[in-house]
C-alpha cells in the first residue's frame, strides 16, 4: 500500500515537474520570439506582426501571389512578413527589383526543405561559384545550340522549333471539329524542343516514356507541395506521414534519375568531340578536357559529374517546358474570350505572311499585332507570378531597412504587371497597350515577364521564339472556338509556382491554305 502512495505520489509529482517545464520552456520560447520579433520589426521592411512562431501563416487565404498583394496594398511596395519560421520580404516596385537584383547581394537562394533535397545540384537552385560558372556555361552553350536572335546558329534553332510546330499541326489536322483539349499535345511538342537541344531525344505522341515521364513530373510537384507546410513550420517533418512523402519523392527522383542516367550513358558511348550534338555533349567535353589536362573541373566544383548533369537537364526541362505551355494555353485560352483578337492577329498574318506557307521568326518585325498579343498575354497571365525566390548571400541593406541573410525575397511580377500606375486598366486584355502611335511595339521597362537582373531567366529567346511560332501557325491555320454546347472556360487559373489554366477544350477549324486540297497534310514551312 505504502509503495503504491509512494508511486502514485511520485508519478504526480513528475507529471507536475514536466507540465512546469513544459510551460516554462514555452513561455521562455515566446518570450524570446517577441523580443526577436520586436527588434525584426524596427530594422526590416513594414508588413504584418502575424503570431508568434506561426507568423502569418494562420491568416493566408487564396493564393500566394494575391495575398502579397493585396499587403503591398497596405504596406507598401516592400514588405516583410514571416510565414512560420520563414521571413518573407516581398518586393513589388519594378525599379526596386530592378536595382536589387542587378547586385551580387542577391544572387543566393534561400536554404529550405527543397532546395535540400537537391543537395545543392544544377542551377536554379544553387549559388555562389558554382552558380555563377554554371550560368555562364549554360548561356554561352545555349546560344550556341540557337538560342541567340543573330546568325545561322538561329535559323537552326528555328528550323527544330518548326519541325515541331508542322507535327502539332498535323496532330491537330486530325482532330477537327472534335472536342479536345489542347494541353497534353502542347506538353509533347514543347518538350521535344528543350530535350533536343539538351540531349538529342524526341518524344512521339502518346509515347509511354513519355507519359510516365510527364506523371513523375506532376506527382513531383504535387508531392513538394504537400512539403510546403514543412518549408514553413519546420518541426512538422518529425510527423509520420512526412517520411512517407519524403520516400516517394526519392522514389521518383531516382526513377527520373534513371531515365537521365541512360541518356547520359548513350552519349558517353557515342561521344565524338569533334561533332558536339547537344548540350549534354557540350558537358562530356569539358569533363574529357579535364581529364586530359589533369585539371579539376570547375563546372562541377567536386560534385558527381554525373548527378550534376541529371539535374541540369532537369532543371532546363522544368523551367522550359511548363512555361511555354502554360503561356501557349493562356493565349489559346484569351483567343476563347477575345475572338475578335484573333481575327486580328489572323488578317494580319494573312496580309504579311500569306496564305502559302507558315510564319518564320523574319516576318515578326512585320507584324506588330501578332507580337503585341502574344506580350499581353505574357503580362496579364504573369505565368511566374513570383519569378523564383532569391536570398541575400550576406546581411544587406535595402531602401534602408535590414534585411538577414536567408530572408526569402519575393519579385511579386504579377503586381508590376497589374499596377494601375503603370497600365491603364491592367485587368483589360488590350493587346495595342504594347503598341506606338507609330505602329511599332514597344516593350515598358516595367515588363518583366522574364524576371531582371543576374538571375533573369536563361530562356527567353527560346521562349520568345517558340511562343511566336506555335502561336502564329495554330492561328494562321485554324480557327480556335469554344466547343458546341460547352460553356466559355473560367480566366481563373491554378497558382503554383507558375499560374497555368484549368483544364478547358476547343474545337479546331481548319483555315484553307493555298497549298490544301481534300485530303492534303500540312507541308513543311519550306516547300512551297
Ligand atoms: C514563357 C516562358 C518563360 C518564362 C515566362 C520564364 C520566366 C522566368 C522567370 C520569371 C525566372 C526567374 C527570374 C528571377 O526571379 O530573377 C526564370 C528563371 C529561369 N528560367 Fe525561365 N522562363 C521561361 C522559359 C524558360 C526556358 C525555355 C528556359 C530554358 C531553356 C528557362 C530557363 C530558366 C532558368 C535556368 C532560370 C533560372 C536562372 C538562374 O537561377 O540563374 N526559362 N524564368
Amino acid at each position: 500500500m505504502f509503495v503504491y502512495s509512494a508511486l502514485v505520489l511520485w508519478n504526480f509529482a513528475v507529471q507536475e515537474f514536466s507540465t512546469t517545464v513544459l510551460f516554462v520552456f514555452l513561455t521562455v520560447l515566446l518570450i524570446v520570439r517577441g523580443m526577436q520579433m520586436l527588434r525584426e520589426a524596427t530594422s526590416l521592411p513594414p508588413g504584418p506582426w502575424g503570431l508568434p512562431i506561426l507568423g502569418s501563416l494562420p491568416f493566408l487565404k487564396g493564393d500566394l501571389h494575391l495575398h502579397f498583394r493585396d499587403l503591398t496594398h497596405k504596406y507598401g511596395s516592400l514588405i516583410s512578413t514571416r510565414l512560420g519560421s520563414q521571413l518573407i520580404v516581398v518586393l513589388s516596385d519594378y525599379k526596386m527589383i530592378r536595382d536589387a537584383f542587378r547586385k551580387e547581394e542577391f544572387t543566393g537562394r534561400p536554404n529550405t526543405e527543397f532546395t535540400n533535397i537537391l543537395e545543392g545540384y544544377g542551377v536554379i537552385n544553387t549559388a555562389g561559384k558554382l552558380w555563377k560558372d554554371q550560368r555562364r556555361f549554360l548561356h554561352d552553350r545555349l546560344r550556341h545550340f540557337g538560342m541567340s536572335y543573330l546568325g545561322s546558329r538561329k535559323a537552326q534553332m528555328e528550323s527544330r522549333i518548326m519541325t515541331e510546330v508542322e507535327e502539332f499541326l498535323c496532330v491537330l489536322k486530325a482532330k477537327k471539329g472534335l472536342s479536345i483539349d489542347l494541353n497534353p499535345i502542347f506538353a509533347v511538342s514543347i518538350s521535344n524542343v528543350i530535350c533536343d537541344v539538351l540531349m538529342s531525344v524526341r518524344f512521339s505522341h502518346n509515347d509511354s516514356r513519355f507519359i510516365r515521364f510527364m506523371n513523375l513530373i506532376d506527382e513531383g510537384f504535387k508531392l513538394f507541395s504537400s512539403l510546403e507546410a514543412v518549408l514553413f513550420i519546420p518541426i512538422l517533418k518529425y510527423l509520420p506521414g512526412h517520411s512517407t512523402t519524403r520516400q516517394k519523392i526519392a522514389k521518383n527522383r531516382e526513377e527520373m534519375a534513371q531515365f537521365l542516367q541512360e541518356t547520359i550513358d548513350e552519349h558517353r558511348k557515342t561521344f565524338d568531340p569533334s561533332h558536339l550534338r547537344d548540350l549534354l555533349d557540350t558537358y562530356l567535353y569539358e569533363i574529357q578536357k579535364a581529364n586530359e589536362e589533369g585539371t579539376g573541373n570547375y563546372l562541377f566544383e567536386g560534385k558527381d559529374h554525373d548527378r550534376q548533369m541529371q539535374q541540369i537537364m532537369g532543371d532546363l526541362f522544368s523551367a522550359g517546358m511548363e512555361t511555354i505551355k502554360s503561356s501557349l494555353q493562356w493565349a489559346i485560352l484569351f483567343m476563347l474570350h477575345h475572338p475578335e483578337k484573333m481575327r486580328a492577329v489572323q488578317e494580319e498574318l494573312d496580309q504579311v505572311v500569306g496564305r502559302h506557307r507558315l510564319p518564320k521568326l523574319e516576318d515578326l518585325a512585320y507584324l506588330p499585332v501578332t507580337e503585341s498579343t502574344i506580350l499581353e498575354v505574357l503580362r496579364i497571365s504573369s505565368i511566374v507570378p513570383m519569378g523564383t525566390t532569391h536570398a541575400p548571400i550576406r546581411d544587406t541593406k535595402l531602401n534602408g531597412f535590414q534585411l538577414p541573410r536567408h530572408a526569402q525575397v519575393v519579385p511579386l511580377l504579377h503586381a508590376v504587371h497589374m499596377d494601375p500606375n503603370l497600365w491603364e486598366a491592367p485587368e483589360r486584355f488590350n493587346p495595342a497597350r504594347f503598341i506606338n502611335a507609330e505602329g511599332k511595339v514597344t516593350k515598358p521597362e516595367y515588363f518583366l515577364p522574364f524576371g531582371v537582373g543576374r538571375r533573369m531567366c536563361l530562356g527567353e529567346i527560346l521562349a520568345r521564339m517558340e511562343l511566336f511560332l506555335f502561336f502564329s501557325s495554330t492561328l494562321h491555320c485554324f480557327d480556335v472556338a469554344v466547343p458546341e454546347g460547352e460553356t466559355l472556360p473560367s480566366l481563373k487559373g491554378i497558382a503554383g509556382v507558375t499560374i497555368s489554366p484549368r483544364e478547358f477544350r476547343v474545337s479546331l477549324k481548319p483555315r484553307p491554305m493555298e497549298w490544301d486540297n481534300e485530303d492534303a497534310n500540312l507541308r513543311p514551312a519550306g516547300s512551297h
